[in-house]
């Protein structure tokens, strides 16, 4: 039986421990995500979701629980190895587009691939390879300030994808664009995670964007909840 991509099992998580100001966020957070399977996590602002898939993608530790990507247990590893696991397995996209603004498209998503170790010409490849999946191809000379929002976040979504994660957590998407922009946007990120057969879990306020994921599951007093 194939392992669940992510595994998440009893994590807690406070700020300021034993402080008059703690915020206990995370009270046992248990999730398995399949692979190819994509989960919504719904969660009104301050329940803990950035906290939630920080930990999850290893940019942060729990006091308490374990952290299971593609079947390796992460906890107790030392940094060099999270790092690692973080770059080859972990795609991230957040609200903004977070695109280095002196380079293009293209080279947005080259970079973290040459980080990683491929040729310049395999890189240059897969970039065009991606933005032409998601519909802007003609764009890939551009920098993103010469970009439209929705095809900054376009970009971004090829990025987190440049080297061919196994999951990819996302942090409201779309959250930055116009209803009309964010539901065509949404859809373009959803293609290429079907696509490219990815697991994801992905933070949204928008209940008709988490109703076209495959499950969805409510982050309720640091718990999670069926929606
Ligand atoms: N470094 C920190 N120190 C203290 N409290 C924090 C810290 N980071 C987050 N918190 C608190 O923990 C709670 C959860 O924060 P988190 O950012 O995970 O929420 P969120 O669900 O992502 O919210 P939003 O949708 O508004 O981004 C909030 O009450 C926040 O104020």
């Amino acid at each position: 039986m194939n392992d669940p991509v992510l595994r998440l099992s009893g994590i807690a998580k406070s700020y300021n421990p034993g402080q008059p100001n703690e915020v206990a966020v995370l009270r046992g957070v248990d999730l398995a995500v399949a692979p190819g399977e994509v989960v919504a996590l719904v969660a009104p602002s301050g329940a803990g979701k950035s906290t939630l898939l920080h930990i999850a993608g290893l940019l942060d530790t729990a006091d308490a629980g374990t952290v299971a990507i593609a079947g390796e247990d992460m906890t107790g590893l030392g940094d060099r190895r999270r790092t690692a696991v973080r770059r080859a397995d972990v795609g991230f996209i957040y609200q903004f587009h977070h695109l280095l603004p002196e380079f293009s498209a293209q080279e947005n998503i080259v970079l973290p691939q040459l980080a990683n170790g491929v040729s310049r010409r395999a890189a240059d490849a897969y970039a065009m390879e991606l933005l032409e999946h998601v519909g802007i191809g003609a764009r890939a000379g551009h920098r993103p300030a010469a970009l439209s929002g929705g095809e900054q976040q376009r970009v971004a979504f090829c990025r987190a994808l440049a080297n061919r994660p196994r999951l990819l957590l996302a942090d409201e998407p779309t959250g930055n664009l116009d209803p009309g922009t964010s539901d065509q946007v949404f859809g373009t990120l959803m293609g290429l995670v079907r696509d490219t057969g990815l697991s994801a879990l992905i933070a949204t306020h928008n209940l008709d964007l988490a109703a076209r994921m495959d499950r969805q599951l409510r982050l309720d007093t640091g718990a999670l909840v069926p929606v």
